[in-house]
């Protein structure tokens, strides 16, 4: 799949929004890839993580015990990762604000883990993500996502896969432009403020 066809994907659904959001860094961007809408689809989700899977090197492919990803964004793309790879996919959320594993999710010690995100824009919460896999005894070997939202820039310490790599601009509450300031925010992620 190119770049060109999975951001069709998106616009196909409307899932490439316009208007002014507050992201999960705390950022604002006049842009938003919903990632939700676009997997809602499961045919389209699926087809989504084969063509992700295939990004990644054939030895990693082999390499990899278990997928996890960070809740909410990641639960689907993560799930379908795991049929893709034939792996077992985990999560981990954070009802009080840190990344923790439960429902009696368990991490192998030494389990080589491939962390799975549907978007990575500063890559905040995917090293927040990898933390609590790492203190929870597992080894992670690489990242994949739909969407790199850093072009390429974000170094997340490990390799890492986006199946699309785009740059939209995003700005700091006290540098917003005027016209972005001129539109009402919404905040579409859970993270709390
Ligand atoms: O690279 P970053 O700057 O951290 O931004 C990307 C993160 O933001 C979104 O999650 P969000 O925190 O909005 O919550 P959600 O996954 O629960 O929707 C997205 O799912 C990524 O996890
Ligand atoms: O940075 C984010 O929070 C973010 C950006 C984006 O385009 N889509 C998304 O789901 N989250
Ligand atoms: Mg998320």
């Amino acid at each position: 799949m190119t770049e060109d066809e999975v951001l069709a994907e998106f616009r196909s659904c409307h899932a490439l929004l316009e208007g002014h959001f507050k992201l999960s860094s705390g950022r604002h961007s006049a842009h938003y890839l919903q990632c939700a809408r676009v997997l809602m689809n499961p045919e389209r989700a699926s087809r989504l993580a084969l063509a992700l899977a295939q990004r990644l090197p054939r030895d990693l492919r082999s390499s990899i015990d278990l997928v996890v990803s960070p809740a909410m964004g990641g639960l689907i793309i993560g799930h379908e990762m795991g049929r893709a790879l034939g792996k077992d996919a985990i999560f981990v959320e954070r009802p009080t604000g840190t990344f923790e594993l439960r429902r009696g999710f368990a991490i192998p010690a030494g389990a080589r883990v491939l962390m799975v995100e549907d978007v990575v824009t500063t890559g905040l919460s995917s090293r927040e993500a990898m933390e609590c896999v790492r203190a929870e005894g597992g080894e992670v070997v690489a990242e994949a996502a739909l969407v790199d939202r850093s072009a390429g820039s974000v170094d997340l310490g490990v390799p890492f896969y986006p199946l699309v790599a785009i740059n939209f601009p995003t700005y700091a509450q006290d540098e917003l432009p005027p016209a972005l300031a001129a539109v009402p925010v919404t905040k579409p992620g859970s993270r709390k403020e």
